[in-house]
Order: C-alpha cells, then structure tokens, then sequence
C-alpha cells in the first residue's frame, strides 16, 4: 500500500505461554480511521497495546514479528519515543485527577521532564484543545481540574493530552463506551476531524460505531486477524464466514 503509515508483519503476541495475537499483517493508510473489532477475548486490545509497546510492561508478555512505524520497527526504538509518536486513549477518561485541565493537557512533557516556557505551553494547550473540540468549553476554566468536565468532556481532554504530544498514530480503545450518546456522537464527530491530522485506529464493539466512523474495518477471531477490508465492504459483502456470523450478530 503506498501511503501507508503502520504495518505489522507476521505479529504475535503472549501473556506467558498463552498465544493471544496470531500472525497479524495489516497495513494501516496514513489519515485513515480503522476499526478493530472482534468478539470479546479475541486480541483487540493486545494488539493495540502492541503497536505502542505498552504490552510489554506487563509482566510475562510478550511479542514476536515487526511493527513498522513509517518502515521503521517500534521494538527498535526507544520505547518513550514509540509512545510520543503513537498516542493511547482508553476506554473509561482518565484525566490525572489532581491536575488542572491546563496541566492535563500538557502532562506528557512534565512527565517526560521536558521544559518549556510558559508561552510555549499556552500554545500548545490552547492548539491541542481546539483540536479536540474542547477549547470553547473550558478556555474560561484552564486551572480548574480536569475531573469537573462530564466524561464526554474528559474523554476529549485525554484525546486533548495523547494530541499535545504530536503524535503521528492516536490508538483508542473502546473510547466511548463509557459514554452516554450525545457524547458518544461527538466523539464520533471528533475523529472525523482528526483524522485529517492524525491516523486512527479504534476498537469496538459497536458495529454500527464502525460502519459510522471507520474507512477500513479489522475482524478479529481468536487472536487471528480473519478480515481486514474497505468498511462498506466488510459490511455488505464480508468474505470469510466467521465475519459474516459475527456482523449478523450471530456470535457476540
Ligand atoms: N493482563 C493480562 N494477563 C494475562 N492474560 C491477559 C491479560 N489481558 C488479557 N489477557 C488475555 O488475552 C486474551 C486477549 O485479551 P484482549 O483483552 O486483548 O481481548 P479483547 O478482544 O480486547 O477483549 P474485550 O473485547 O473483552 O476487551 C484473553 O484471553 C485475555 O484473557
């Protein structure tokens, strides 16, 4: 594929001897948004946490195969760096909860011990809630916590968060099912945006969230990735059997 921006080639994941993501080549296009779906226990979040090497801090996991960033192996660079460029958001908001929405949203340079002034900052804060849709709701609030925004609110400010840090990949792992349906639109709204910036890769288990939002959809079975295709062909004309059961909701 020419334009595109991650790759796994023949990918397998562990948890000790337990083999949860089997053989898995996909290529993801640059500014697209990609769904990963699949029934319960079938790999989706491993797989995730893979391609940002955040699989690895679990004790006993662990990984086989390459993962190209841009053609170049994320197990080969620094696992910081990795993490810089390829952005998480999880299920339930997680905004630190001591923090300001200001704070929150520049957490990942503290953390990382990078200084910068306090122009810098304001730059950044004010670029990276805009871009998560965020900045009218809380430009009047900044040193307020994080943790008085509804969960829709927070959500956007975690995407606000994983953003600040440019980076080039956002993962986000079932990022409104904690979420109530105004703020599940707008999230869903939100990743249209982004990915004229960024390349998206959700889980889901919705599967109307996917026909909705995604370009290329990812069926996952038992750690094996079984289909990956065109959203709107997955879901009209899906080629192997086990997908087809799946989206005709006859396995959950
Ligand atoms: N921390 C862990 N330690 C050991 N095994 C784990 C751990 N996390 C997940 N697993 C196992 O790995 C397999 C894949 O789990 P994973 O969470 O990736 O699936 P999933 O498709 O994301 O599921 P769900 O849709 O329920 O979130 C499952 O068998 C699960 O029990």
């Amino acid at each position: 594929m020419e334009n595109t921006i991650l790759k796994s080639v023949d990918f397998d994941a562990y948890f000790g001897e337990n083999h949860v993501v089997k053989k898995v080549n996909i290529e993801i296009p640059k500014n697209n948004v990609v769904a990963v779906m699949g029934p319960s226990g079938c790999g989706k979040t491993t797989f995730l946490r893979c391609i940002n090497r955040m699989h690895e801090l679990i004790e006993g996991a662990s990984t086989k195969g390459k993962m190209l960033l841009n053609n170049e192996d994320v197990y080969e660079m620094h696992p910081i760096f990795v993490r810089h460029k390829i952005g998480m958001v999880f299920q339930r908001p997680n905004p630190f909860p001591n923090l300001s929405i200001y704070d929150n949203v520049i957490a990942g340079y503290k953390l990382n011990g990078m200084k910068m002034n306090k122009a810098d900052k304001d730059v950044i804060v004010e670029q990276s809630l805009q871009k998560a849709a965020l900045w009218n709701e809380v430009k009047d609030s900044l040193h307020k916590k994080g943790t008085f925004l509804s969960g829709g609110q927070q959500q956007r400010l975690c995407i606000a968060r994983a953003i600040a840090m440019e980076p080039e990949v956002l993962l986000l792992d079932e990022p409104t099912s904690a979420l109530d349906p105004i703020s599940t639109s707008s999230i869903e709204v939100l990743l249209q945006e982004l990915k004229k910036n960024y390349t998206l890769i959700v889980v889901t288990h919705n599967m109307q969230q996917a026909a909705r939002v995604s370009d290329k959809t990812a069926f996952f079975y038992l750690g094996e990735l079984i289909e990956y295709d065109d959203t709107k062909n997955m879901f009209t004309n899906p080629q192997d059997k086990r997908t087809q059961n799946y989206i005709t909701g006859r396995f959950s």
